[in-house]
């Protein structure tokens, strides 16, 4: 078995719900996000699976969210935008996109500050 890892951004404004405190007022991160997936075996290339394809999938979901207010998109209208559920969000999309009978989505972290991060895994 095989594990994969790749880091990416995006930057976008939340408040959390149901929170007592300064993050119930609108604030913005710079989130980072590490998206890691296994794979059971290797292509004729060697790969378990393209960073390059890896890299594509994630962005394309973080482009939802990218520079968006959270709270207002579908996936946020009803659970509060926390780094948790961000990462449980990204989890369940990307799964979506890339979990076949090799590659299978193991976690994602997803980082709102240099030293808080939240990682949805199954
Ligand atoms: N478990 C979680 N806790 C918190 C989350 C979260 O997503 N999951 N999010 C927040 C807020 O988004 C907030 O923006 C973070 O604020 P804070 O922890 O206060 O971070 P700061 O860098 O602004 O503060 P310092 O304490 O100075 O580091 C809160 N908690
Ligand atoms: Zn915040």
């Amino acid at each position: 078995m095989y594990k994969l890892a790749i880091h990416t951004s995006f930057a976008a404004a939340h408040c959390l719900i149901n929170y007592q405190g300064d993050c119930e007022n609108l604030h913005g991160h710079n989130w980072k996000v590490e998206v890691t997936v296994t794979a059971r075996e290797l292509d004729k290339a060697g790969l378990g699976i393209d960073f390059k394809i890896l890299k594509q999938e994630t962005n394309a979901i973080l482009r939802t969210l990218d520079h968006k207010y959270l709270n207002e998109l579908t996936p946020f209208r009803e659970i509060s935008p926390s780094s948790e559920n961000i990462s449980r969000f990204l989890y369940e999309e990307l799964s979506k996109r890339l979990n076949d009978g090799n590659v299978k989505v193991e976690s994602i972290t997803v980082w709102e500050s240099d030293n808080a991060a939240a990682t949805y895994y199954e």
